[in-house]
């Protein structure tokens, strides 16, 4: 696969045009409602019972996983976030995220001309994404904030952002100050989140909220809802750093509170579960959640995204098996 981007920025103009545009939800939000916040709750116990039936049942007929499969590509933030990340190697990721599969399989089960939701990368990466994606109309996300720990003076953060958006970045995920949840400094956890979003501009912001360094699921129930009163387009798990990541309990805990959100404004909130998550059957298991408590409207990529790097090799390989099997009929009816 070629590391050149495939379009010049007039054939790309033309191209952009004829494609359609994502359009994505955007939370104006409100003001801090710390009554709310504080009678936010999360029944570990009852949330763990729920959880681990997910597993256990089938989360989606057969017949249809492969459309099911085919809709989770279209929802992966395709990341690489690693140390010796290289342009070459972005060049490749965005090649990939253009033709996530190979272009056989997907005339098989008719489900031509998908791509990833979006790709995602660090800050100093966005302009080769941006080159790389052009025409195509696959959004670039950057981590911007210090990720992953989010520790870099305040007034950086904030510049890393508004670089990110110069360099064309169109999500940027940003982490929160862990701290302030730890330490239950949720006004202090409001204005940053509140800073970071007018920092965005005209770009849309995922909150990482480190669910995994955050101590209980109450907390994360608190975060989620301060991050969206304070204009997060987006809640997201975590950094893909953290010892824990995505969890089905924690993802219960943060789309219910995307609901309660919803419910009391209006809004409708996304969510990305981050890290860890690599295999085909556990993005069904997310997507079956995420159907379960939110509704079909959740499950689009304007509203819902997975981040990582490596289940689409595991998502490929499960569509071979089943082009290779008796599933070769057009699936595209099956998914909205
Ligand atoms: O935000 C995305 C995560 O960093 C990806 O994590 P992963 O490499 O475990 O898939």
């Amino acid at each position: 696969m070629s590391d050149k981007p495939v379009t010049t920025k007039a054939e790309s103009a033309t191209a952009k045009a004829q494609l359609p545009q994502l359009t994505l939800a955007r939370n104006p939000g409100m003001e801090l409602d710390m009554d709310w916040v504080m009678r936010a709750q999360a029944n570990t116990s009852a949330i763990e019972r729920r959880a681990a039936t997910l597993p256990g049942r089938r989360s989606v007929k057969k017949a249809f996983q492969a459309a099911w499969l085919c809709k989770a590509i279209t929802l992966i933030d395709l990341t690489t976030l690693a140390g010796d990340d290289t342009e070459g190697r972005v060049r490749r990721l965005c090649a990939k995220a253009r033709q996530p599969v190979r272009p056989d399989l997907l005339k098989a089960l008719g489900m031509e001309g998908i791509t990833t939701g979006a790709v995602c990368v660090y800050h100093d990466m966005v302009p080769t994404a941006v080159a790389a994606l052009r025409g195509s109309n696959i959004p670039v996300a950057a981590v911007s904030t210090g990720f992953p720990a989010g520790l870099s003076p305040f007034h950086l953060r904030l510049a890393e952002i508004e670089e990110s958006v110069k360099a064309g970045a169109d999500e940027i995920d940003i982490v929160i100050s862990r701290r302030h949840v730890l330490t239950g400094n949720w006004q202090a956890l409001y204005d940053e989140m509140r800073a970071f979003r007018a920092a965005c501009g005209p770009a849309h912001v995922k909150a990482i909220l480190a669910t995994g360094e955050l101590g209980t699921l109450q907390n994360t129930a608190r975060a989620s809802l301060i991050c969206m009163m304070a204009g997060a387009d987006f809640i997201k798990t975590s950094t893909g750093k953290e010892s824990v990541n995505a969890t089905l309990p924690v993802s219960l805990v943060m789309i219910r509170a995307i609901r309660d959100y919803f419910e009391a404004t209006g809004h409708r909130v996304g969510y990305k579960p981050a890290g860890g998550i690599s295999k085909a059957k556990d993005a069904l298991l997310y997507l079956a959640l995420l159907k379960d408590e939110l509704g079909p409207r959740w499950v689009q990529p304007d509203l819902f995204r997975f981040g990582a790097s490596s289940l689409l090799g595991d998502i490929e390989r499960q569509l071979e098996h089943h082009v290779s099997g008796a599933y070769s009929a057009s699936y595209r009816h099956a998914i909205g």
